[in-house]
């Protein structure tokens, strides 16, 4: 039997001062997306106990929170190691959603081949989710065309993005005024950053601060331990080369939900 959730109406109501639009509400005037980041951290920081490793940090209560997320947001995004890691859904399972979010993978380099199998067309074919857009760096003419063609069946598809190589490691690499353009272009309204590391990593660095609209962590009371996959974004110095942090939020609120603590708040001024 499928997975079904609830989230109460009560919960939704505290939230909504921290997500976007309604979906119904069509705001012409945003020249880019809503972007909310949400993950669910441990204590140490950890999102999994290592990498390639799915692990179970939020309760029932902040899980169902976060399948509230997916069913108010256009899109939701995530890496390609955490497709394969996790085998992912990128559906929203709270029993009669009303909508569906669109699975975004950022896969620069084509690390990811789809199988028919993979769990986010499985609930496609079911009518419990979108299927996947996969934004890349490669050209058309690079795109394996089996990989095309199963996308391309569910109703997925994917998108190039401009990309630059990194020196250090010779992959493609985007930055997210990129990203949200890409997402802007195909009517995509607003977004929800999930995971993993990196790419949480990547958008904490302070030339995207201005992009984040709202960020929604699930706490959970437990450590991991070393060697996790952790948010923790690169360093930055000021001149002298002194250390200071790179991001602070505010405008903060926290909501327990079960033993977890949901905390909310904006990277905004
Ligand atoms: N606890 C949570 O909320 C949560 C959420 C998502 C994932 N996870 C876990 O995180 C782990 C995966 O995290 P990770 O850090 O290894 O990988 P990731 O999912 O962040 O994917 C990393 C890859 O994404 C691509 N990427 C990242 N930033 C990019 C950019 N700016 N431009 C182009 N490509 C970019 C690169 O190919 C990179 O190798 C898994 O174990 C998964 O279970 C946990
Ligand atoms: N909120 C939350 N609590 C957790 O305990 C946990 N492990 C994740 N992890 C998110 C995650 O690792 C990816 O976003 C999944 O890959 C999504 O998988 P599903 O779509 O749910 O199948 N997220």
């Amino acid at each position: 039997m499928a997975e079904q959730l609830t989230f109460p109406a009560e919960s939704a109501a505290v939230l909504e001062p921290r997500l976007p639009p309604k979906l119904e509400s069509k705001d012409a005037s945003r020249s880019r997306p809503f972007v909310t980041l949400t993950f669910a951290t441990s204590l140490d920081s950890s999102l999994s106990l290592a990498p390639g490793v799915r692990t179970r940090l939020s309760g029932p209560g902040s899980k169902a929170m976060t399948h509230y997320l997916r069913t108010r947001h256009a899109a939701i995004l995530v890496g390609v190691a955490t497709v394969l890691a996790d085998d992912p859904a990128l559906n929203c399972r709270i029993a009669g959603a009303s909508h569906q979010p669109r699975p975004i993978i950022i896969d620069a380099n084509l690390r990811w081949t789809p199988r028919r199998s993979d769990k986010v067309f499985e609930v496609c074919r079911r009518g419990a989710g979108l299927a996947p857009f996969v934004l890349t760096g490669a050209d058309a003419s690079d795109l394996p065309a089996a990989s095309v063609e199963l996308l391309h069946e569910h109703g997925g598809k994917y998108i190039r993005v401009p990309s630059t190589r990194s020196e250090a490691t010779g992959r493609l690499r985007f930055s997210w005024d990129d990203i949200l353009a890409a997402l802007q272009a195909e009517n995509l309204t607003s977004v929800m950053v999930e995971g993993g590391g990196q790419i949480i990593n990547s958008l904490l660095d302070p030339a995207y601060h201005k992009l984040i609209d709202s960020v929604i962590v699930t706490i959970a009371p437990t450590w991991l331990g070393q060697g996790g996959v952790v948010v923790s974004p690169e360093r930055v110095t000021d001149s002298a080369g002194v250390p200071f942090p790179v991001a602070r939020l505010s405008h903060v609120s926290w909501h327990p939900f079960g033993d977890d603590v949901v905390l909310c708040g904006t990277l905004q001024e």
